[in-house]
């Protein structure tokens, strides 16, 4: 079914370009037709969102909160159907894509009850009969600029907050997957959200995503995506004193000591650096091995690795969906022949796609600097490094310019803590996967992969959408 998306903004559509979005894994589906916004079409997009925002401001908290908590309750209805879509538009698989419309239910619902809880601190005062205490507000206008790799959640868990705290949203989904972006904001407006606190506009990085950026009426902006451009979008925001929100690239190891239990470090490498095809920021792209687990380790991820076929998502059964584009093939074809030209040795896979079915790959022997070590590739490839000890394994993962996730498989609690004392990630896991996040925890990176200021997700997420009051009360 071919669904045409247009802009939530009142516009004449005539003459815009469109774009089409078919299934990566069947090329005959028509998954949405999207028209594009111009950068005047935003810019009138920023101005309804002004308008809007003085009133929802003014609307109660809880009351905002209801709309979120009613918005879950119509995606969770719509689950299933809202599921297939995100498997259609971004490839994932059906689990993968239910698992991910629930936790945009879980989001809406947590930011929803978030709404009871928006508060301040209040003081003791060294001045007679005064009381003081902070009081938050929101900071008006806020830009979101989403990925396609979770195409709902992302959205969810950069929109929630920004709402419940009084904030109006422009929002620009990317132009890969538009569709769930769409399903968000029309729950979010059946439950009721008055017209223009939340405005999707759908379009290019370079029309749409700049346009928000450099619009003076855009007090933050929360991106998530590439760190070329999210560092450019920084650059921008800083120079015009705006806040900003970043969740880049990661190049996440997984290091694996000899006194690990070899069959579950072998699945938890699997599934962190195969599921959702590699396509995520927390994927581990990089496993550290100690010498004494290696070969044992190496035979029993091939052997997990080889349950990872490619195949159309919608399937029952399937492990893994396709490559989200050609461009994103491009680049992950690009990185297995430089593993070739490298002389890295492919344990699994390293084979041709066959359309954006793309099997994944287990390469060994890789130089610890080569780019597949050190660059993000996004796609299903994990590369398996050696290190002489846990103290070796933490600086080679500590090596790369990023810093965002971060894993130990051990059966030590010595071990595991040294590991969290000296690693340089955001998040740091114990025998778990690098990749799944709980959505009350704080998310983000340290180096290249964050803005080392505010973090996503959580309660955390509140303080980059307000800022604080001191208020002092005195009385006579
Ligand atoms: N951290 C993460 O989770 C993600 C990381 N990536 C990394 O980025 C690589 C490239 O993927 P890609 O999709 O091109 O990532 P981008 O960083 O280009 O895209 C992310 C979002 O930013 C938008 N955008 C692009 N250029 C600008 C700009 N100049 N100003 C404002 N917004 C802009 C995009 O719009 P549009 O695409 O519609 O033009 C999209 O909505 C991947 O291979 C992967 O390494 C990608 C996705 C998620
Ligand atoms: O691992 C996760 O669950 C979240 C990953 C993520 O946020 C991303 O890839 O952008």
């Amino acid at each position: 079914m071919t669904t045409r998306i247009f802009n939530s903004i009142d516009v004449d559509q005539s003459g815009n370009p469109t774009v089409e979005r078919r299934n990566p894994a069947d090329s005959s589906d028509l998954v949405s037709v999207t028209v594009s916004s111009t950068a005047e079409e935003t810019r009138d997009a920023i101005g309804k969102a002004a308008e809007a925002q003085v009133a929802w401001a003014a609307t109660e908290p809880v009351v905002r909160g209801r709309i979120l908590m009613d918005a879950a309750e119509l995606l969770r209805q719509r689950q299933a159907a809202y599921a297939r879509d995100l498997t259609r538009e971004e490839g994932k698989t059906l689990p993968e894509a239910m698992g991910e419309v629930q936790r945009a239910i879980d989001v809406l619902r947590y930011y929803g009850s978030e709404a009871w809880r928006l508060g301040g601190t209040v003081f003791t005062s060294g001045f007679a009969n005064t009381l003081p205490y902070t009081k938050r507000e929101p900071l008006g206008v806020v830009g979101v600029i989403t990925p396609w790799n979770f195409p709902i959640a992302i959205p969810s868990w950069k929109i929630a907050p920004a709402l419940v705290t009084g904030n109006a949203v422009v929002a620009k989904p990317a132009e890969l997957t538009p569709l769930s972006m769409k399903n968000l904001a029309d729950a979010l407006a059946e439950a009721g959200l008055p017209e223009g606190v939340l405005n999707v506009v759908y379009g290019g990085g370079r029309t749409v995503g700049s346009a928000i950026v450099s619009d003076e009426r855009v007090r933050a902006v929360s991106f998530t995506g590439s760190t070329a451009v999210g560092q450019q979008i920084k650059r921008e925001l800083d120079a015009r004193g705006a806040r900003v929100q970043l969740e880049l690239g990661g190049k996440n190891a997984l290091v694996v000591l000899d006194d690990a239990n070899v069959e579950q470090a072998a699945a938890i490498a699997a599934a962190g650096g195969l599921g959702l095809t590699g396509q995520a920021c927390t994927a581990s792209s990089r496993v550290i091995c100690t010498p004494g687990i290696y070969e044992e380790f190496v035979a029993a991820l091939v052997r997990k690795t080889n349950e990872f076929v490619p195949g159309n998502g919608l399937d029952a059964g399937v492990r893994m969906g396709p490559v989200v584009s050609e461009t994103q093939l491009a680049t992950d074809l690009k990185a297995l022949q430089s593993v070739r030209d490298a002389g890295g040795e492919f344990a699994a896979g390293g084979n041709e796609a066959d359309g954006l079915f793309l099997a994944p790959s287990v390469v060994t022997g890789l130089p610890d600097d080569h780019e597949v070590n050190v660059e993000e590739v996004f796609g299903p490839l994990v590369s398996v490094l050696m290190a002489k000890d846990l103290d070796e394994a933490i600086e080679k993962a500590n090596s790369t310019k990023y810093g965002l996730a971060a894993s130990i498989c051990t059966t030590s609690i010595s071990n595991a803590q040294q590991f969290i004392d000296k690693i340089q990630a955001g998040v740091i896991k114990v025998n778990r996967a690098t990749t799944g996040l709980d959505l009350n925890v704080p998310f983000g990176g340290v180096k290249e992969s964050s803005t080392n200021t505010f973090r996503e997700q959580g309660p955390v997420a509140i303080d980059f959408y307000t800022w604080s009051k001191s208020v002092y009360l005195g009385w006579d």
